[in-house]
């Protein structure tokens, strides 16, 4: 059976990664593509439950406190029981899926609590089989990388909280460790071929129009889309 395809949307905390997963579905449904949306963790269901206690800080008030298989394991428990609940349907039916976050998150933040290059490259092998061979979650088609400054990022981030009253989760609240993680994203871009999109210029975030039509032209080749942005 010919199944869907599955583009995931990366980037660090606050870099608008929800925001252009809802334009790029909103041209896909004008395309009149069948397309649906997913994010990780999936905080509106019980599955999260402990990915919630990991990143109130209930195991620890620091990124580092909690060792990364044991994270990692709460974030793919949580995406098998949304795969299995709600797209797995889709996605066997040839939908495609848009997911913001997905394993690829836990390649970057749960990654870099590792400072040993060797361990860290047992680790991403640990993950890879863990996620995808026994769990048996789809191995993405893209990944698009939104390469936003932390800086900016950070900006955004609190904007969006003095507007919403939203607290921080220990990941947002540790500056070094969001910077470290930068820097992970950019290396495994480089190394497994995600596309990255460039969104912040002169410490200012570009415009979610102009990177949305980077984003479109990098998938071009995966979702075979017809025409250029509208
Ligand atoms: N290019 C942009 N220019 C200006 N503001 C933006 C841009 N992209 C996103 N924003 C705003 O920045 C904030 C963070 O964006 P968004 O929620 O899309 O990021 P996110 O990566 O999904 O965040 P999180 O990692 O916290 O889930 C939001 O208030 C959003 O409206
Ligand atoms: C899915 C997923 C997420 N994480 C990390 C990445 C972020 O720092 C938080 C989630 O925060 P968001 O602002 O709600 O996106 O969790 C991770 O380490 N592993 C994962 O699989």
């Amino acid at each position: 059976m010919t199944k869907g395809k599955l583009i995931i949307i990366e980037a660090g905390d606050g870099s608008g990664k929800a925001t252009q997963t809802r334009e790029l579905c909103a041209h896909l449904e004008r395309e009149g593509r069948r397309v649906h949306r997913v994010s990780f963790p999936d905080y509106a269901s019980e599955s999260s439950a402990l990915v919630r206690m990991y990143l109130s800080g209930a195991f620890g008030g620091h990124a580092d406190d909690v060792n990364p298989y044991a994270a990692s394991a709460f974030f793919a428990v949580d995406r098998y029981a949304s795969y299995r609940t709600t797209w797995k349907k889709w996605h066997d039916a040839g939908d495609i899926i848009l997911a913001d976050r997905y394993t690829t998150s836990n390649m970057v933040h749960q990654a870099v609590k590792i400072r040993g290059a060797r361990e860290r490259e047992a680790f991403l092998d640990w993950l890879y089989d863990f996620e995808f061979r026994k769990m048996g979650l789809p191995v993405p088609d893209a990944v698009v990388f939104l390469d936003m400054a932390p800086e900016v990022a950070d900006r955004l981030i609190a904007a969006r909280a003095a507007k919403t009253g939203a607290r921080e989760d220990i990941h947002e609240r540790d500056k070094e460790y969001l910077a470290r993680c930068h820097a992970a994203y950019l290396a495994l871009a480089e190394k497994y071929g995600w596309a990255r999109i460039p969104c912040s210029e002169g410490g200012a975030p570009r415009p979610v129009a102009a990177i949305h039509e980077d984003v479109w032209r990098a998938l071009a080749p995966v979702l075979g889309n017809q025409e250029e942005t509208k």
